[in-house]
């Protein structure tokens, strides 16, 4: 890994710092507890260029690297993971994936506004289908110029505020995953019902739902490359969408530890502050290590990306290892606050439970691991 942050570096880092801390800080603590979609600042995120940032600007996006991506999605994460996992899913899987494999068409009639105001949703899990993801149950019946959908789709996030779904479905399963294909399903179209919200332990501005599709046909036109691509176009996209996972697991964690910072350096005890007590700075040394550790993981992956190299292994490693410590910061920054740790007002126990479903979405730790072993392996 070779590279230095640039001055358009900085200056993406810092408009997403100010806009975490103006925009979404406010009113983080109500949403989490009402389950309110981040909408108004969502709209704004795109108006900002936060929603398109990696597309070529000639879709409307901001032509921007992986790195400025990782730096705003760390900055938005600290404050409120809700909003990053609706910015990574329409960034680096929806975005990516219609840019990298959609046509030309699909690019103007989709693309171009998903990268100024969002918002896509991938749609690869199903009730029977999560880490084994070749068992898709969905059916894409081939009706000559369109596809006939019936199936189930489970926890999609940004399930009932998208616009425009990427559903993976089977068409022939005497091919098994080489029959499986990559549709694009608009709001709207007849037979598609948004089915319940899910009522979550983290991440709960964020809108999970069931989907349901019953006999919706969704025109050949919409389909992602070429026939039985739709499960290698899932794997590819979710290679990259995992370094967004792993910048919002950092940012979590970095979140975390400068709340801890700042309350050590606030309160007393015994005579003096928590940050002078050699127990709170040995937990501030190994909070501060796991997350530059961390950072640098997740700055390698987005590097190799940008190179063009393969950076299959490294976007899992950064997954696998900024969620773990995602975990572990989050749960001794409540633990620095003691008391004041386990309640709403100090944000860090939100942050502890938003922390959790970075080791399981998007590829649990689990799958990270035979991921990396299998790229070791080869
Ligand atoms: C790796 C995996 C467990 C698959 O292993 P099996 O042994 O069943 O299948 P096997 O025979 O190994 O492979 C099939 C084809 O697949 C290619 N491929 C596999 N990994 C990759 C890879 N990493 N990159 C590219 N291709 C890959 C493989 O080459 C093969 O194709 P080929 O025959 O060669 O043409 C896969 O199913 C997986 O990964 N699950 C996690 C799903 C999972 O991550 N959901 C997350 C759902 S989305 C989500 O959670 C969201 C959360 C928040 C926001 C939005 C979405």
């Amino acid at each position: 890994m070779n590279f230095q942050l640039t001055e358009e570096h900085f200056a993406v880092q810092q408009a997403a710092r100010d806009f975490a801390q103006t925009e979404l800080l406010p009113g983080v603590i109500e949403r989490d507890a009402h389950q309110k979609f981040p909408t108004e600042q969502v709209r704004k995120m795109g108006e900002l260029g936060f929603l398109g940032m990696m597309v070529d600007p000639k879709y409307n996006g901001g032509g921007m690297d992986s790195i400025s991506y990782v730096l705003a999605m760390e900055e938005i994460s600290k404050v409120d993971a809700s909003a990053s996992v609706c910015m990574s899913v329409n960034n680096s899987l929806v975005c990516w994936g219609l840019e990298k494999y959609g046509s030309e068409e699909q690019k103007e009639k989709y693309l171009k506004k998903l990268a100024v105001e969002g918002i896509g949703a991938f749609c690869l899990s199903e009730p029977e289908a999560g880490s084994d993801a070749t068992s898709q149950r969905t059916t894409a019946e081939d009706k000559g110029d369109y596809y006939l959908l019936n199936g189930t789709k489970n926890w999609i996030t940004n399930g009932s505020t998208a616009s425009v779904y990427i559903v993976i479905a089977q068409t022939d399963a005497s091919k098994k995953h080489k029959g499986i294909n990559a549709l694009i399903v608009e709001k709207g179209m007849p037979g598609f019902v948004v089915g319940k919200k899910e009522d979550k332990m983290g991440i709960r501005g964020s809108d999970t739902h069931s989907l349901m599709f019953t006999d919706v046909k969704v025109p050949k036109a919409n389909r992602i490359g070429d026939d039985g691509f739709g499960f290698s176009f899932a794997m590819t996209t979710l290679n990259g969408g995992r370094i967004g996972i792993a910048s919002q697991a950092l940012g979590i964690a970095a979140g975390a530890y400068e709340l801890a910072v700042k309350y050590s350096k606030e309160r007393k005890a015994f005579g003096k502050m928590l940050a002078e007590h050699q127990a709170i700075q040995f937990k501030l040394a190994d909070m501060a290590t796991k997350i530059d550790a961390a950072r640098l993981l997740v700055h390698q992956a987005a590097w190799l990306k940008d190179q063009k190299k393969d950076f299959v292994k490294a976007a899992a490693m950064a997954k696998l290892f900024a969620s773990q410590i995602a975990q572990d910061v989050t749960t001794e920054a409540v633990q620095i606050h003691g008391g004041y740790g386990y309640v709403k007002e100090y944000h860090v126990e939100r942050l502890m439970r938003d922390a959790k479903i970075t080791q399981i979405y998007e590829g649990t730790t689990e799958i990270q691991k035979m991921v990396i072993s299998r790229e070791l392996l080869r």
